[in-house]
């Protein structure tokens, strides 16, 4: 069964428009567990703007599933907090600082000793490590040369050509996950991953280990409430 890890950012951002603690995030972090999440994900960026840095920290205490940093290794600050707080997983994401929202995958062959140095860094410390990548075979096999646990494949292209045609959609990913299968990584996968698509992506990607989702997840929950709404996304991953 595909588990699923709750990115928690949306929660942050609505709790740091009023500059007070309410939703507090490690009250709905617990609820997400209590629902039945497998893992709780943040993605904390350099200003801030919903996962704070002491969020972490606060949460690591907390929580009893498996915790997923994801974020910039390039960024100093980025690579202490996350030794700092050794979560279950880090996952090693190129975005820019300012940007809106993760829009690509790393280039592995271009970066490949630059990030099997950083697999080296966060391993030594019992942290396993997934590289987000696009689905491109050559990218995961030059994953694999880092020494990296896992690839997280970078969904966005899958949930925007789904409604079209859901074959065509999946097929790269379904390539990819073949090309990670042969040379001995793991699966995750996410982004604008939501109800509609998730089941199709799941059934059609067997090796499929995790999945993170926030902004879907918790808008879903404006209308089903967070229960039935993890309960939903569960069923898809069945
Ligand atoms: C890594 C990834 O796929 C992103 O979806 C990210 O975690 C979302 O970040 P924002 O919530 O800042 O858009
Ligand atoms: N790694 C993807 C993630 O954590 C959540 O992405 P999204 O569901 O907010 O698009």
């Amino acid at each position: 069964m595909t588990r699923l890890s709750v990115n928690i950012n949306k929660i942050a951002t609505l709790r740091n428009a009023r500059g007070g603690n309410n939703p507090d995030l490690v009250s709905a972090a617990l609820a997400c567990e209590r629902f039945g999440a497998q893992g709780i994900t943040v993605h904390p960026r350099p200003d801030e703007r919903h996962i704070r840095y002491q969020d972490v920290f606060d949460l690591k205490a907390a929580i009893t599933t498996e915790l997923n940093i994801e974020g910039n290794c390039t960024e100093d600050k980025f690579v202490e907090l996350v030794l700092a707080n050794k979560p279950a997983q880090v996952t090693l994401v190129p975005d820019a600082s300012g940007q809106l929202t993760s829009n690509h995958g790393w280039d592995t062959e271009k970066h490949q000793a630059y990030l099997t140095s950083m697999c080296q860094v966060f391993q030594k410390e019992g942290i396993r490590v997934s590289i987000f990548v696009d689905p491109d075979p050559a990218m995961i096999e030059a994953a694999a040369s880092t020494g990296t646990d896992r690839v997280e494949l970078y969904t966005e292209s899958f949930a925007a050509k789904f409604m079209q045609d859901r074959e065509a959609a999946v097929l790269p990913y379904f390539r990819a996950a073949q090309k990670a299968r042969e040379v001995g990584l793991g699966l995750n996968a996410g982004h604008d991953l939501d109800l509609h698509n998730l089941q199709y992506f799941n059934q059609h990607m067997p090796e499929l280990l995790e999945v993170s989702i926030g902004h879907a997840l918790i808008a879903d929950a404006l209308y089903l409430g967070l229960e039935e709404t993890i309960k939903r996304y569960l069923y898809c991953l069945k």
